[in-house]
């Protein structure tokens, strides 16, 4: 057994894999040997959900088929939208996510199935896959006083959850920019949300169980929180009309402890692959838009800190940098982010899942004790 301390678990081999591949050096991301920037592309975020779970591109009719069954499990229970209804009045959206993910097990047919039964835990995947758009867009129209909408057939993942937030069908630019992003955050190898999904799994604790936690492991300002933490920024900027360029200077030298929202990652010291898209994205939105706003003031900080060296110390900016910007020309409250990310990640969530269970082991790692020894008890009233 060794007794060298690796903080983090960084750069610590616990599990194969062959979901995605992550070069943090060449800022190359694959799932399952496709590029990123091809899946962004040409793949829907079906595509990209049923590559993650089944190990292949689906074709035609399996894609067919999958859509379907995801279409289908799109409603959720009454009990649920009650709940989102009373959470709705002080309750952030991730929050609710979670107690919703939670709760997707009442009622489920499959619900008291084996853990251990593949074929029940990818029913439960789809389902909770299906259902956390009709949450989110449900609970954001709860708590502006307007009733849910009703989940559209007829859409797909992206438009559906645009259209159920919004009440109107997106057009195509937005439904396509937006399934965009949803593959962008697909699946990012052991990322600390898809960790804690598989040490609950690798108890056999049930998949509802590991998703919620996979939601609650998200909800972090280090993790997904951080694409609402550059939007706040932004929104900071913009009202004091101060210059992005000097407010992040002066942030960096004058707040304690300040880390540049966006910025930074564990596994890649170079650009993230999928922050040069959406940065793309962004450029793209803004000019069609006539307000290139937030593109200017992203780019305009990226510039300013790759000049000042901080992308040579491998500090650069990764998915989150851009992503609050695109959700924001797309018209997107901005606390529902972070649960956007959720709805995508939910794919890599599962697939990890399923992938560790075929060769399940109970992942339970050690520390190394530093408290004292042998004392002696006191009972309480002699302390
Ligand atoms: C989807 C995702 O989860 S992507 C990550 C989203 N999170 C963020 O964007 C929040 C800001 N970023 C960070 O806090 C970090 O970069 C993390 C948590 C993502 C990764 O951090 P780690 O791999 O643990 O690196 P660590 O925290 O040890 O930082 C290493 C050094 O880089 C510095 N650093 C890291 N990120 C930043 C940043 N965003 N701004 C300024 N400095 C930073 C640290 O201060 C530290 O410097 P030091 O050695 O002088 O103390
Ligand atoms: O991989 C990580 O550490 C963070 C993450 O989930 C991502 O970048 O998508």
């Amino acid at each position: 057994m060794s007794d060298e301390l690796k903080r983090g678990l960084e750069g610590v081999l616990v599990a194969e894999s062959s979901l995605s591949n992550i070069d943090g050096d060449a800022g190359r991301l694959v799932y399952r040997g496709y590029a990123i920037e091809d899946l962004a592309r040409e793949a829907s975020y079906e595509e990209v959900c049923y590559l993650l779970w089944h190990g292949h591109l689906p074709d035609r009719d399996e894609l067919d088929a999958f859509e379907d069954a995801l279409a289908n499990e799109r409603a959720v229970d009454d009990r649920i939208l009650a709940t989102l209804d009373e959470l709705a009045g002080d309750e952030r959206p991730m929050a609710a996510l979670r107690t919703a993910v939670s709760m997707f097990s009442a009622g489920d047919p499959d619900s008291a199935a084996n853990p251990r039964d593949r074929e029940a835990t990818l029913r439960k995947g789809r389902r909770v896959a299906a259902k956390v758009p009709t949450v989110l867009a449900a609970f954001d129209r709860l708590r502006n006083g307007e009733k849910p909408v009703e989940p559209h057939p007829d859409l797909g993942y992206a438009a559906n959850f645009l259209y159920m937030l919004t009440g109107e069908e997106p057009d195509e630019v937005a439904a396509e920019t937006f399934d965009q992003a949803l593959v962008l955050h697909a699946d990012h190898g052991l990322n600390a949300s898809t960790f804690t999904t598989m040490v609950i799994a690798s108890t056999f604790a049930d998949a509802y169980s590991a998703l919620t936690g996979g939601v609650g492991a998200l909800s972090g300002p280090l993790h997904g929180g951080a694409n609402q933490d550059v939007m706040e920024m932004l929104y900071e900027i913009d009202e004091a009309g101060a210059d992005p360029v000097d407010f992040v200077a002066d942030a960096r030298e004058n707040r304690e402890d300040w880390r540049v929202p966006g910025w930074g990652h564990r596994v890649y010291n170079v650009k993230d692959p999928r922050a040069d898209i959406l940065q793309s994205r962004l450029e793209e939105l803004g000019e069609s838009a006539d307000d290139t706003k937030w593109y200017d003031a992203t780019t305009a900080i990226e510039n300013h800190l790759r000049e000042e060296g901080l992308i040579e110390k491998g500090i650069a900016p990764n998915v989150d940098f851009y992503s609050g910007s695109v959700y924001h020309q797309l018209g997107i409250p901005m606390d529902m982010y972070t649960p956007i990310f959720a709805m995508s990640r939910v794919s890599g969530w599962l697939g990890h899942i399923l992938e560790y269970q075929e060769n399940n082991r109970l992942i339970r790692p050690r520390a190394r004790y530093t408290g004292p020894e042998d004392e002696s008890f006191v009972p309480v009233d002699e302390r």
